[in-house]
């Protein structure tokens, strides 16, 4: 392993996932006073600016890299950061890319659950293991509630927005695990050790989404 080069205190290193979030992210940080212009066809993985280096990750990746020290600070989604369960600080719930983990099945569907199929076993597990439901837990990695229509399991826990999705293909949620959104997340020694970059920005993020960050896990 290649000891990575010592960082002024004054640079930030950020964890930023591809996909649906890292528009608004992006745009957020720009409001935050950190323009960051990525670049669009680019292969590029990081990419640096005056004083903020830029990790381009997949979601699952970002509170990884937050907790062990290599990103300072990241984005990412509060059902991303549950799965991984990695203790990083949590200042701020940015707002967007809200949505809620759900169980779901076919419409009418009331016989017992004995498979769910899930990208979020950890959740879904707990969310079992609570109700005393003895189900085998499958992992998968995309396009869910096609485990439900086709028989793999008899119900899955996944993300819901808009709700489209179920009623393309006969589905309903018939419970609520819990509600999802982009969220702040910041290494427990960087907030130390750049306290005079961190601090600032997790300020500007609370005033630009609003108040009301009561009962964040984290908070700093
Ligand atoms: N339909 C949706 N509406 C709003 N937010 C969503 C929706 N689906 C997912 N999200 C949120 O956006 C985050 C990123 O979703 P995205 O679809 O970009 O990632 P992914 O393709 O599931 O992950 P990856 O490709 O990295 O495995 C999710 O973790 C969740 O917090
Ligand atoms: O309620 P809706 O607005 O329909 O959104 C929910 C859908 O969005 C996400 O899927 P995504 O498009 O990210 O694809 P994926 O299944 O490959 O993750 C999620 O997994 C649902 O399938």
């Amino acid at each position: 392993m290649t000891p990575a080069p010592p960082r002024s205190p004054d640079h930030l290193t950020l964890a930023l996932p591809k996909g649906r979030i890292l528009e608004d992210a992006v745009a957020l940080l720009a409001q935050a006073g950190l323009p960051l212009t990525l670049p669009e066809k680019s292969r590029a993985l990081r990419h640096e600016f005056p004083g903020v280096t830029v990790l381009e990750l997949r979601n699952q990746d970002v509170p990884v890299y937050v907790d062990l020290g290599v990103a300072d600070a990241g984005i990412v989604g509060k059902d991303v950061l549950i799965e991984s369960g990695r203790a990083v600080y949590e200042p701020v719930d940015l707002r967007f890319a809200a949505c809620h983990l759900s169980m779901i099945r076919e419409v009418g569907a009331n016989g017992p659950i004995g498979r769910v199929a899930t990208k979020y076993p950890r959740s879904a597990r707990a969310y079992l293991a609570a109700r005393g439901i003895p189900a085998e837990v499958v992992k998968l990695s995309g396009n869910i509630e096609l485990a439900a229509l086709t028989g793999l399991a008899d119900a899955v826990v996944d993300l819901v927005q808009t709700g489209s999705t179920l009623r393309a293909n006969h589905l309903e949620e018939v419970d609520v695990l819990y509600h999802s959104s982009a969220r702040l997340i910041v290494n427990r020694a960087a907030l130390k050790l750049r306290r005079s970059r961190l601090r600032p920005l997790i300020e500007r993020l609370r005033e630009l989404v609003g108040s009301g960050q009561a009962g964040e896990t984290g908070d700093v």
